[in-house]
This record gives C-alpha cells, sequence and structure tokens, in this order.
C-alpha cells in the first residue's frame, strides 16, 4: 500500500495511553525547513491534541537529516525522555546522496531505538519530488509528523504494557 491509499493523518485512536507525564523529544532538520516545520507543527499539535503536556514537549535542530540518528541517540540517552521523534525530508537530487541519508538515517533511527530501549520514530520523508513532499506535509496525502507524533503514543504505550 503506498501513501497514495492511505491519509497519513487518518489513524485509528482505539485504546490510547495517558500521555500527560510523558515526555516526548523532537528532532527536526533544517534541511527543507518549509516542509520539516510543517511536520513538526503536525507532530506537535497531534501529541497536544492527544493529551500530551507541552512543557513535556521538547525539541532539537539538526543540520540535515543525516543527523538525525545522533541526536536521537542523545535524546534517547536522557532518562526522562520517553519516545523520540525524527523529522526529516531527504529529496532525490541528481545523485544518489539521498539513498546514503535516507539508508543511514533508517538504520541509525532503528540501531539507537534498539540501544536505547525506547520508541524513535522515523518521521522522514523520502520524495522524489518537492510536490511529493508537499503532499505528504499537511497537503493531499496527510501530515507525516501527525503519523510519527501517533505513533510514538502507541509505542509508549505499547512499552508500559509489555514491560508493566
Ligand atoms: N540533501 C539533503 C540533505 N543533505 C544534508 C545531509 O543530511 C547532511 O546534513 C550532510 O550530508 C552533512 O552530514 N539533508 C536533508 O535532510 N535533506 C536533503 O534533501
Ligand atoms: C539528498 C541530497 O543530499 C541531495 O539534495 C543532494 O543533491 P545531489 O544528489 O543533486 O547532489
Amino acid at each position: 500500500m503506498s501513501t497514495a491509499d492511505k491519509n497519513l493523518s487518518v489513524f485509528s485512536i482505539d485504546d490510547l495511553p495517558n500521555i500527560s507525564n510523558k515526555k516526548f523529544a523532537l528532532v527536526v532538520a533544517e534541511w527543507n525547513s518549509e516542509i520539516t516545520e510543517k511536520l513538526y507543527e503536525g507532530a506537535y499539535q497531534t501529541l497536544i491534541a492527544y493529551g500530551a503536556s507541552p512543557d513535556l514537549l521538547v525539541r532539537g535542530n539538526v543540520p540535515g537529516s543525516f543527523e538525525l540518528s545522533v541526536a536521537a541517540h542523545w535524546f534517547a540517552q536522557r532518562a526522562d525522555i520517553d519516545a523520540v521523534i525524527a523529522l526529516g525530508v531527504v529529496i532525490q537530487g541528481e545523485t544518489k546522496h539521498n539513498d546514503y541519508i535516507n539508508h543511514a538515517v533508517a538504520q541509525g533511527i532503528t540501531n539507537a531505538s534498539i540501544a536505547n530501549n525506547k520508541p524513535i520514530i522515523f518521521g522522514v520523508l523520502t520524495p522524489n519530488t518537492m510536490e511529493q513532499a508537499v503532499d505528504r506535509a499537511g497537503g493531499v496525502h496527510g501530515n507525516k509528523g501527525d503519523e510519527a507524533a501517533m505513533t510514538a503514543i502507541k509505542m509508549v504505550g505499547l512499552k508500559d504494557k509489555v514491560l508493566a
């Protein structure tokens, strides 16, 4: 199923956890900031809408998506952080650079999440064009930031259940 078949801002809200005392870190890449800021706004507003406390949301900026992994790792090492949301937009260029970034970030975030025993959410768009990015940052296909935030909410809830 592609994003075209599933709106990123439409999700089940059954059995969501109480996140009023959960602390979330949002790490945002500065590359393509006109899009990443929309992802951040979507993620932030979704967290608030489903019960997060504004004073328990922290943000960190990184130069580009390649730096998301290590910054997410730093936040995940903090005992007070329950989940990290990594937000970026890696647009295909003339070379294979985007492939290297995308694979590195996907693997890096996975490794950091497992190493720190905490959810680190891959909220990174990997579009071929800016138009595809716009469509997924509050456009016709919803907002990847919304999806990333809801994924973080559900994962902290699952962790509490599984490791209770
Ligand atoms: N081209 C994009 C980049 N490139 C920068 C890298 O992410 C990284 O900051 C640099 O290689 C230094 O380590 N980053 C994005 O987030 N999006 C792009 O489209
Ligand atoms: C993903 C990138 O770093 C990309 O924007 C670089 O563009 P190019 O592959 O044309 O150098």
